[in-house]
């Protein structure tokens, strides 16, 4: 391995280009696929990028210190340096030495010989001077923003919404590691022989707590299973389960999955239908390559025959279907996000109190324009995988509030999730089953 691929090199790459706007899971993915790495570096690579991403506002408040306040630092020689600050303060097994070397190195490979100066000299100044104690932080709110690393309008946006004692209980868990779940395809296997098939190679399966049909797996990548080639399990949170199950969908149903890709909620809607009492989901998204992800998906899960997936904007189908047409509507809205901070962890940074109040709008606009689409007694369901009010509760409250011809139904779930809910609404937090946040909330139009 040359020098500059070392894993650290990789992850300083991957992570300024996050910070210029990819995701980091898919800039993941392509550092990882376009370099011939041992698993041990892949997982290395992994936890650096994941690692700094979670603790970035603590590992930048760390720094801050040891900068000149004008300094102008280009972004990958931060990176550089919070990925030090990270193997340093979180990975107990990194010797120091290595983690000064190899950032030095970098800086001289990549930069001038006054960048490697820089380097050199602020991994020394920290630590001759050790680093400040956040716990010392007087403002409340800075030091759990420091603390948690996540942005204070989110934190106060939380508290206000679930109370302090939630809160911290949500932050505590939101850098731990995703769970990894697979939904089985009651069409063609059942539950005891996946488990059965994926023991056999080699996975830990554990029945979901969540979802029912479903189980949690260890992070070996499902992907890479016997049972998902066949198109008997997909991969999908067991939090993501739920809207579907609230959506009580009959054999013989017309179901608008409107916002629908890459279509996890279409393949799971059109194993419920009985093609031949002509029940059909119809999958709208944006554009026609998210089309295309939920055509292979519907192929993949053997439901083709079921799902008519077409590029439209949920907001225009009022000229594409007639009034009344369809018996179940889910509007998976498009949201912040919020609730898969444990993926993509970067989330919390890039998402404004302003893009929030943008969402609804879209969320809500999208729910006006499906819902004359549904039949009277027929089942709405609206969800997004987020956790904020703004963007749940609200509007499913506004929704109610403008559209008297529904009513709320209390959102059930098949297996006994604890529910000291006060509302009809289900919000799942990532701290409650180790899962994703959800919300769900369903409706029926009573005339
Ligand atoms: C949360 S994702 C849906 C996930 C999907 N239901 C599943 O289970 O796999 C939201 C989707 O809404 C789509 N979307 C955003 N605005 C839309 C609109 N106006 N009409 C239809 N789809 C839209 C996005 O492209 C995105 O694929």
């Amino acid at each position: 391995m040359t020098r500059n691929v070392t894993p650290r090199a990789l992850a300083v790459e991957a992570l300024t280009r996050v910070a210029n706007g990819a995701y980091s899971n898919l800039q993941l993915e392509q550092t990882l696929s376009s370099h011939n790495l041992s698993d041990v570096d892949r997982r290395f690579v992994t936890n650096l990028v994941y690692g700094t991403i979670q603790h970035q506002l603590t590992l930048e408040y760390y720094l801050e210190g040891f900068v000149k306040p004008n300094q102008k630092v280009l972004p990958w020689v931060k990176m550089t340096l919070l990925v030090a600050l990270y193997q340093e303060i979180y990975l107990d097994r990194v010797p120091k030495r290595a983690i000064f070397n190899e950032a030095i190195q970098l800086a001289k490979d990549r930069g001038h010989e006054g960048i490697r100066r820089f380097v050199t000299g602020v991994l020394h100044a920290m630590d001759r001077q050790g680093l400040p104690d956040v716990s010392k932080i007087k403002d409340p709110l800075k030091r759990l923003s420091i603390t948690y690393s996540v942005p204070e309008w989110l934190i106060t946006a939380l508290q206000e919404q679930v109370g302090e004692e939630k809160t911290i209980s949500i932050l505590e868990t939101i850098n731990q590691p995703a769970a990894q779940s697979v939904r089985v395809n009651p069409l063609v296997t059942t539950p005891e022989a996946v488990k059965q098939s994926l023991e056999s190679e080699g996975y830990e399966v554990m029945p979901s707590v969540v979802a029912a049909g479903a189980f949690r797996l260890d992070d070996h990548p499902a992907s890479e299973s016997r049972v998902f080639e066949d198109g008997k399990v997909t991969i999908q949170d067991e939090s993501a389960m739920l809207p579907v199950e609230a959506l009580q969908v009959r054999p013989g149903d017309q179901v608008l999955d409107a916002c629908a890709a890459p279509g996890g909620k279409t393949t799971q809607i059109a194993a419920l239908l009985d093609p031949h009492s002509g029940g059909k989901v119809t999958a709208l998204d944006l554009h026609e390559k998210k089309i295309q992800v939920i055509e292979r998906n519907a192929e993949r899960m053997h439901v083709a025959d079921r799902v008519d997936a077409m590029a439209l904007d949920a907001r225009k189908v009022d000229d594409k279907f007639k009034d009344g047409k369809f018996d179940r509507i889910l509007v998976d809205a498009p949201c912040s996000g919020l609730g898969l901070i444990r993926r993509k962890p970067e989330i919390r940074y890039e998402k404004t109190p302003q893009d929030i109040q943008q969402l609804q709008k879209v969320q809500l606009g999208i729910l006006d324009a499906v819902v004359p689409k549904l039949k009277a007694d027929g089942i709405l369901v609206y969800s997004t995988c987020t956790i904020l009010k703004t963007e749940n509760n609200e509007v499913a409250e506004r929704f109610l509030a403008e559209h008297p011809d529904f009513e709320a139904l209390r959102v059930t779930t098949k297996l006994n999730l604890k529910d000291d809910r006060t509302t009809d609404t289900l919000a799942i937090y990532p701290d409650d089953y180790d899962s994703d946040g959800f919300f769900v909330s369903a409706f029926r139009r009573k005339k």
